[in-house]
């Protein structure tokens, strides 16, 4: 099934266009886990365990498991998600010359366990560079348009000699490589007008809007503008894994994984509002 059929219809059974994003930081890892025989699986599992019903989706980024424990924790988590029904995008943010982009790409394929159901890349290199990724057109291809983080606008506001800015730019290809309708757009909740701007271009590709939650974007803006025909997704990570860091702080380490049930179901709740 074509990845945004599938988020779609997991949209529709959860209500919910939260992406779960699992950056398990290892410094804030819980007690409960800590000593586990690989500590982020264990995290992941008691997370996906406490927000899976408000998931429209999991978004691993691969900065948490590139070391040698890290893919083993990493296809567990990728598993178990899907043995809950839930979608898994990968946001590794690739692209780079055809040889290794090829190899990039091969992440999407369940030759060595389970595989995600979509990836983040970066268009810097051109539509080569992305090929393999696209090519896969049963599986997501978000490509980053206009970034969240403050220094995005240092290349992605620059104007081109045709009066475009760089993302505008960005978001035309990202169209015109569209060709099996599997390609989404990342533009993030902290660049409301952007975001606003953005889905005037391009009506019919779904975004997943990061920046809601820890770097307090715009949760109302990300629902109005970040979905096309109801499908789309707004990410929060450290604001629903870490949820319960205080309570566990407090005393009450029982509490750190409803924490982050709540917060997810919260979210959910919060976005629901503008849906
Ligand atoms: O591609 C992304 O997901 C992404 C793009 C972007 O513009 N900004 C952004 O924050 N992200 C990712 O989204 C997640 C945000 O995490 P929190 O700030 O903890 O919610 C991280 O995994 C980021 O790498």
């Amino acid at each position: 099934m074509h990845f945004f059929d599938r988020l779609a219809d997991r949209i529709a059974v959860a209500d919910s266009v939260v992406s779960v994003g699992l950056d398990p930081d290892p410094a804030r890892l819980p007690e409960a886990v800590a000593d586990a025989d690989l500590p982020r699986w264990q995290f992941n599992r008691r997370i996906i365990d406490a927000t899976h019903e408000h998931a429209a989706c999991y978004k691993p980024n691969a900065a948490f498991y590139e070391d040698a424990d890290g893919w083993r924790a990493l296809r567990e988590t990728i598993a178990y998600a899907h043995g809950k029904d839930v979608p898994v995008l990968l946001d590794a943010k690739r692209g780079d010359i055809g040889n290794t982009a090829r190899q990039y790409a091969s992440v999407l394929d369940d030759e060595d366990g389970p595989a995600a159901d979509a990836i983040t890349v970066n268009p810097f290199l051109g539509r080569d560079s992305l090929e393999p990724f696209l090519q896969r057109a049963e599986k997501g291809v978000f490509v980053l348009g206009r970034t969240s983080n403050p220094g995005g606008a240092d290349l992605q506001n620059l104007e081109l000699a045709s009066g475009e800015k760089l993302y505008e730019r960005v978001v035309h290809l990202a169209d015109l490589w569209n060709d099996n309708g599997n390609v989404g757009l990342v533009v993030g909740a902290t660049n409301p007008d952007e975001l606003e701007e953005i889905r005037e271009l391009v009506p019919d590709i779904p975004f997943l809007v990061p920046g809601v939650g820890a770097q307090g974007g715009d949760s109302e803006a990300a629902v109005e503008h970040g979905l096309a025909d109801g499908v789309g997704l707004v990410n929060s990570s450290r604001g629903i894994i870490f949820a319960g860091e205080e309570a566990a702080d407090r005393g009450a380490p029982e509490k750190f994984f409803e924490a982050a049930g709540k917060s997810a179901k919260q979210l959910k709740e919060q976005l629901n509002q503008y849906r």
